[in-house]
C-alpha cells in the first residue's frame, strides 16, 4: 500500500485537532506530533499534543518543513513521517496553510489535504474560548496575519485539496469517511 498522509488545515478554531482525533480513533492512523515554540495549553501534554521547544531546542531539529505563526515556531520532522509510516500506510498531521502547501509541493500525491472552512469568524472565537484558550492568547491568534490568511484556501491548493465546511461535525465526519474511502488503507 502506498504511503500517505492527511494533512489537516485550516483557521484556528476550524476543527482540525478533532479530525486528526477522528482520524486517529476511527481508523487508527498515527498521528504526526509536531514541534513548536508555542507554550502549552492547560490541558496539552509534551510528546502527546505537540513536543513543546525552546527557541534553541528548536533549532536542533531537522525539519520538512517550518513556519512562523502567530510568534511561534512550529515545525514537522522527517523523523517524525517515516516513524508513522513505519506503523501504518496512512498517517495525519495538522499544519497550518504555509504547511499544507509545502507538504503537497514536496509530497505530491503521498498529501491529501483536507481544508476546513468555518465562513464565520465569530464561531472560530467562540469555538477557541469554550476549548479554554487563554483570551490573551486569542486575542493575538486572531489579529495575526497567519489567522486571516488560513481563513480561505491557499490559492496553490485549489483544486489539489479537499474543502469541507465544518458547521455540523457529524456531517464533516461523514464528508471525511468518503475521503479515506478513496485511499486504500489498512482496517
Ligand atoms: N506548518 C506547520 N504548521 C503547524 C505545525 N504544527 C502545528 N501547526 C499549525 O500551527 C497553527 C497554530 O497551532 P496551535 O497553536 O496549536 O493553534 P490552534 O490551531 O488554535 O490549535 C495551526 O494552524 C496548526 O495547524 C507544523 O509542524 N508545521
Ligand atoms: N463542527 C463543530 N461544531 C462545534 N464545535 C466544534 C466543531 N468542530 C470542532 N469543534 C470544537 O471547536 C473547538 C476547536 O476545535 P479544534 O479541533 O481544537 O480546532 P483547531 O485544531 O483547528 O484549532 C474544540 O473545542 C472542538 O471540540
Amino acid at each position: 500500500m502506498e504511503n500517505r498522509v492527511f494533512v489537516i488545515t485550516g483557521a484556528a478554531g476550524s476543527g482540525k485537532t478533532t479530525i486528526r482525533n477522528y482520524l486517529h480513533d476511527k481508523y487508527g492512523m498515527p498521528r504526526v506530533i509536531t514541534h513548536t515554540t508555542r507554550p502549552p495549553r492547560e490541558n496539552e501534554k509534551n510528546g502527546v499534543d505537540y513536543y513543546f521547544e525552546t527557541k534553541d531546542s528548536f533549532s536542533h531539529n531537522h525539519y520538512l518543513e517550518s513556519v512562523l505563526y502567530a510568534g511561534n515556531y512550529y515545525g514537522s520532522s522527517y523523523e517524525g513521517l517515516e516513524n508513522a509510516w513505519q506503523k501504518k500506510s496512512c498517517a495525519c498531521i495538522v499544519l497550518d496553510g504555509a504547511g499544507a502547501v509545502t507538504y503537497k509541493r514536496k509530497l505530491g500525491e503521498k498529501a491529501v489535504i483536507i481544508f476546513l472552512k468555518v465562513g464565520d469568524t465569530e464561531i472560530l472565537k467562540k469555538r477557541m474560548e469554550i476549548r479554554g484558550d487563554d483570551t490573551t492568547m486569542v486575542a493575538k491568534r486572531v489579529k495575526s496575519e497567519e489567522y486571516a490568511r488560513d481563513l480561505e484556501m491557499p490559492t496553490q491548493l485549489k483544486g489539489k485539496a479537499f474543502e469541507i465546511l465544518n458547521t455540523d461535525l457529524k456531517r464533516t465526519k461523514a464528508q471525511v469517511d468518503k475521503i479515506v474511502a478513496k485511499y486504500p488503507h489498512e482496517g
